[in-house]
Protein backbone atom coordinates (compact mmCIF):
# COMPACT_ATOMS: atom_id res chain seq x y z
CA UNK A 1 0.00 0.00 0.00
CA UNK A 2 1.45 3.71 -0.74
CA UNK A 3 0.81 4.38 2.61
CA UNK A 4 3.36 1.96 3.89
CA UNK A 5 6.43 3.36 2.26
CA UNK A 6 8.63 4.84 4.73
CA UNK A 7 9.62 7.21 2.68
CA UNK A 8 6.44 9.06 1.84
CA UNK A 9 5.10 9.19 5.42
CA UNK A 10 8.00 10.31 7.16
CA UNK A 11 8.26 14.54 7.08
CA UNK A 12 12.43 15.45 5.93
CA UNK A 13 13.61 17.50 8.38
CA UNK A 14 14.85 20.86 7.27
CA UNK A 15 17.24 23.19 8.49
CA UNK A 16 15.26 26.39 7.46
CA UNK A 17 12.85 26.97 10.61
CA UNK A 18 10.64 29.75 9.70
CA UNK A 19 7.23 29.01 9.12
CA UNK A 20 4.43 31.82 7.51
CA UNK A 21 5.29 34.88 5.69
CA UNK A 22 7.77 36.87 7.58
CA UNK A 23 10.92 36.17 9.32
CA UNK A 24 10.57 38.56 12.00
CA UNK A 25 14.19 39.29 13.08
CA UNK A 26 15.60 42.05 15.62
CA UNK A 27 16.97 44.58 13.08
CA UNK A 28 14.57 43.55 9.87
CA UNK A 29 11.35 41.51 8.88
CA UNK A 30 12.29 39.28 5.74
CA UNK A 31 9.24 38.36 3.24
CA UNK A 32 9.14 34.92 2.86
CA UNK A 33 7.67 35.96 -1.17
CA UNK A 34 7.44 32.34 -2.62
CA UNK A 35 7.98 28.76 -1.34
CA UNK A 36 8.76 25.53 -3.07
CA UNK A 37 8.59 22.25 -0.40
CA UNK A 38 10.30 19.36 -1.54
CA UNK A 39 13.56 20.59 -1.85
CA UNK A 40 12.82 24.01 -0.07
CA UNK A 41 13.39 26.45 -1.85
CA UNK A 42 12.32 30.12 -1.15
CA UNK A 43 12.43 33.51 -2.40
CA UNK A 44 12.92 35.96 0.36
CA UNK A 45 12.62 39.77 0.44
CA UNK A 46 13.88 42.86 1.99
CA UNK A 47 17.26 40.86 2.90
CA UNK A 48 19.77 43.44 2.25
CA UNK A 49 19.08 47.02 2.42
CA UNK A 50 19.52 49.36 -1.30
CA UNK A 51 22.51 50.63 0.96
CA UNK A 52 23.92 47.13 1.61
CA UNK A 53 23.81 46.23 -1.60
CA UNK A 54 25.42 49.03 -2.91
CA UNK A 55 28.47 49.15 -0.10
CA UNK A 56 28.83 44.86 -0.98
CA UNK A 57 29.64 45.94 -4.40
CA UNK A 58 31.85 49.12 -3.59
CA UNK A 59 34.22 46.86 -0.62
CA UNK A 60 34.29 44.26 -3.85
CA UNK A 61 34.24 46.13 -7.21
CA UNK A 62 38.35 46.17 -7.43
CA UNK A 63 38.92 42.98 -5.57
CA UNK A 64 37.12 40.60 -7.76
CA UNK A 65 38.77 38.02 -10.27
CA UNK A 66 37.63 35.23 -12.87
CA UNK A 67 36.04 32.96 -10.72
CA UNK A 68 37.73 29.45 -10.04
CA UNK A 69 35.85 26.40 -9.09
CA UNK A 70 36.58 22.99 -7.66
CA UNK A 71 39.26 21.43 -5.46
CA UNK A 72 41.98 22.42 -7.55
CA UNK A 73 40.64 26.06 -7.88
CA UNK A 74 41.21 26.10 -11.80
CA UNK A 75 39.61 28.54 -14.29
CA UNK A 76 37.14 26.82 -15.86
CA UNK A 77 34.03 27.65 -18.73
CA UNK A 78 31.39 26.63 -16.02
CA UNK A 79 31.43 29.83 -14.57
CA UNK A 80 32.46 32.46 -16.38
CA UNK A 81 31.87 35.25 -13.98
CA UNK A 82 34.25 37.25 -11.55
CA UNK A 83 34.49 36.89 -7.73
CA UNK A 84 36.17 36.85 -4.36
CA UNK A 85 35.62 35.83 -0.82
CA UNK A 86 35.25 38.26 2.18
CA UNK A 87 37.18 37.08 5.10
CA UNK A 88 35.11 36.23 8.44
CA UNK A 89 33.61 39.12 9.52
CA UNK A 90 36.63 41.05 7.52
CA UNK A 91 34.42 44.32 8.19
CA UNK A 92 31.77 45.74 10.05
CA UNK A 93 28.75 45.74 7.48
CA UNK A 94 30.26 41.68 6.40
CA UNK A 95 29.59 40.78 10.59
CA UNK A 96 26.61 42.17 10.57
CA UNK A 97 25.18 40.65 7.26
CA UNK A 98 26.34 37.80 8.34
CA UNK A 99 24.65 37.66 11.54
CA UNK A 100 21.59 38.29 9.61
CA UNK A 101 22.01 35.33 7.76
CA UNK A 102 22.61 33.25 10.20
CA UNK A 103 19.61 33.87 11.66
CA UNK A 104 17.68 33.60 8.21
CA UNK A 105 19.56 30.08 7.40
CA UNK A 106 18.93 28.37 11.13
CA UNK A 107 22.37 27.82 11.45
CA UNK A 108 25.45 29.88 13.46
CA UNK A 109 27.71 31.30 11.76
CA UNK A 110 30.17 29.08 13.17
CA UNK A 111 28.96 26.93 9.83
CA UNK A 112 29.12 29.53 7.18
CA UNK A 113 32.09 29.91 4.61
CA UNK A 114 33.47 33.70 4.07
CA UNK A 115 30.59 35.68 1.70
CA UNK A 116 31.39 35.31 -1.37
CA UNK A 117 30.84 37.97 -4.34
CA UNK A 118 30.02 37.18 -7.84
CA UNK A 119 30.09 39.38 -10.59
CA UNK A 120 28.92 38.99 -14.26
CA UNK A 121 29.06 41.06 -17.30
CA UNK A 122 26.79 40.43 -20.52
CA UNK A 123 27.35 36.91 -22.23
CA UNK A 124 28.91 35.66 -18.43
CA UNK A 125 27.07 32.67 -16.74
CA UNK A 126 27.07 29.53 -14.38
CA UNK A 127 26.39 26.71 -15.83
CA UNK A 128 23.98 24.53 -13.93
CA UNK A 129 25.99 22.77 -11.36
CA UNK A 130 25.18 21.69 -7.52
CA UNK A 131 26.23 23.64 -5.02
CA UNK A 132 27.47 20.26 -2.74
CA UNK A 133 30.84 18.37 -3.65
CA UNK A 134 30.62 14.85 -4.97
CA UNK A 135 30.75 12.19 -2.29
CA UNK A 136 34.18 11.07 -3.95
CA UNK A 137 35.74 14.52 -3.09
CA UNK A 138 37.74 15.19 -0.11
CA UNK A 139 35.88 18.24 0.64
CA UNK A 140 32.65 16.11 1.04
CA UNK A 141 33.69 15.44 4.04
CA UNK A 142 32.55 18.21 5.73
CA UNK A 143 29.63 19.29 2.69
CA UNK A 144 27.52 22.38 1.96
CA UNK A 145 24.18 21.72 3.02
CA UNK A 146 22.40 25.22 2.36
CA UNK A 147 23.18 28.22 0.09
CA UNK A 148 21.72 31.45 -0.07
CA UNK A 149 22.06 33.82 -3.23
CA UNK A 150 21.46 37.46 -2.54
CA UNK A 151 20.90 39.68 -5.45
CA UNK A 152 22.70 43.20 -5.20
CA UNK A 153 21.26 44.94 -7.87
CA UNK A 154 18.82 45.07 -10.67
CA UNK A 155 19.59 43.31 -13.49
CA UNK A 156 18.19 44.84 -17.14
CA UNK A 157 17.80 41.71 -18.86
CA UNK A 158 19.05 37.93 -18.55
CA UNK A 159 20.80 37.03 -15.29
CA UNK A 160 17.96 34.29 -13.77
CA UNK A 161 18.69 31.88 -11.13
CA UNK A 162 17.51 28.62 -12.97
CA UNK A 163 16.86 25.23 -11.32
CA UNK A 164 16.28 23.19 -14.73
CA UNK A 165 14.83 19.92 -12.88
CA UNK A 166 12.17 22.29 -10.96
CA UNK A 167 11.52 24.23 -13.71
CA UNK A 168 11.79 26.89 -11.84
CA UNK A 169 13.63 30.35 -12.05
CA UNK A 170 13.95 33.74 -10.05
CA UNK A 171 14.44 36.72 -11.52
CA UNK A 172 17.23 38.86 -10.02
CA UNK A 173 15.86 41.89 -7.49
CA UNK A 174 17.98 43.95 -5.55
CA UNK A 175 17.48 43.15 -1.71
CA UNK A 176 15.93 39.91 -2.63
CA UNK A 177 17.33 36.70 -1.99
CA UNK A 178 16.93 32.74 -3.33
CA UNK A 179 17.13 29.85 -0.53
CA UNK A 180 17.59 26.45 -0.98
CA UNK A 181 18.74 23.22 0.94
CA UNK A 182 20.19 19.83 -0.07
CA UNK A 183 20.59 17.81 3.58
CA UNK A 184 17.88 16.01 2.82
CA UNK A 185 18.30 11.78 3.29
CA UNK A 186 16.59 10.86 -0.33
CA UNK A 187 19.64 12.02 -2.31
CA UNK A 188 16.97 12.60 -4.91
CA UNK A 189 15.38 15.81 -3.19
CA UNK A 190 19.40 16.61 -2.63
CA UNK A 191 19.86 16.66 -6.42
CA UNK A 192 16.53 18.32 -7.93
CA UNK A 193 18.94 21.68 -6.11
CA UNK A 194 20.54 21.88 -9.64
CA UNK A 195 20.70 25.62 -10.31
CA UNK A 196 22.30 27.68 -12.41
CA UNK A 197 23.31 31.35 -13.16
CA UNK A 198 21.57 32.12 -16.46
CA UNK A 199 24.17 34.08 -18.94
CA UNK A 200 23.34 38.43 -18.57
CA UNK A 201 22.14 39.50 -21.32
CA UNK A 202 22.26 43.30 -20.80
CA UNK A 203 23.77 45.08 -17.65
CA UNK A 204 25.57 43.65 -14.72
CA UNK A 205 24.36 41.17 -12.33
CA UNK A 206 26.39 41.12 -8.47
CA UNK A 207 25.20 38.49 -5.87
CA UNK A 208 26.40 37.28 -2.32
CA UNK A 209 26.19 34.25 -2.04
CA UNK A 210 26.43 32.26 1.56
CA UNK A 211 27.07 28.75 1.74
CA UNK A 212 26.83 26.57 5.14
CA UNK A 213 28.69 23.57 6.24
CA UNK A 214 27.53 20.03 7.71
CA UNK A 215 30.33 20.78 10.70
CA UNK A 216 31.75 24.24 12.22
CA UNK A 217 34.59 25.62 10.09
CA UNK A 218 34.97 28.76 12.31
O1 LIG B 1 24.39 33.71 -9.99
C1 LIG B 1 23.50 32.90 -9.73
O2 LIG B 1 22.32 33.16 -9.95
C2 LIG B 1 23.86 31.57 -9.15
C3 LIG B 1 25.05 31.61 -8.25
C4 LIG B 1 25.39 30.25 -7.72
O3 LIG B 1 24.87 29.26 -8.14
C5 LIG B 1 26.37 30.10 -6.63
O4 LIG B 1 26.97 31.11 -6.21
O5 LIG B 1 26.56 28.96 -6.17
FE1 LIG C 1 25.43 27.49 -6.97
Amino acid sequence: MLLDNPSLMTKEQTIFNHSGSEIKLKDREIDIVTRLEKPLVLVLGNVLSNQECDELIQLSKDKVQRSKIGAAREVNNIRTSSSMFFEESENELVHQIEMRISDIMGLSIEYAEGLQILKYLPGQEYKAHHDYFASTSRASKNNRISTLIMYLNDVEEGGETYFPKLGFSVSPKKGMAVYFEYFYKNTELNDLTLHGGAPVVKGEKWVATQWMRKQKVR
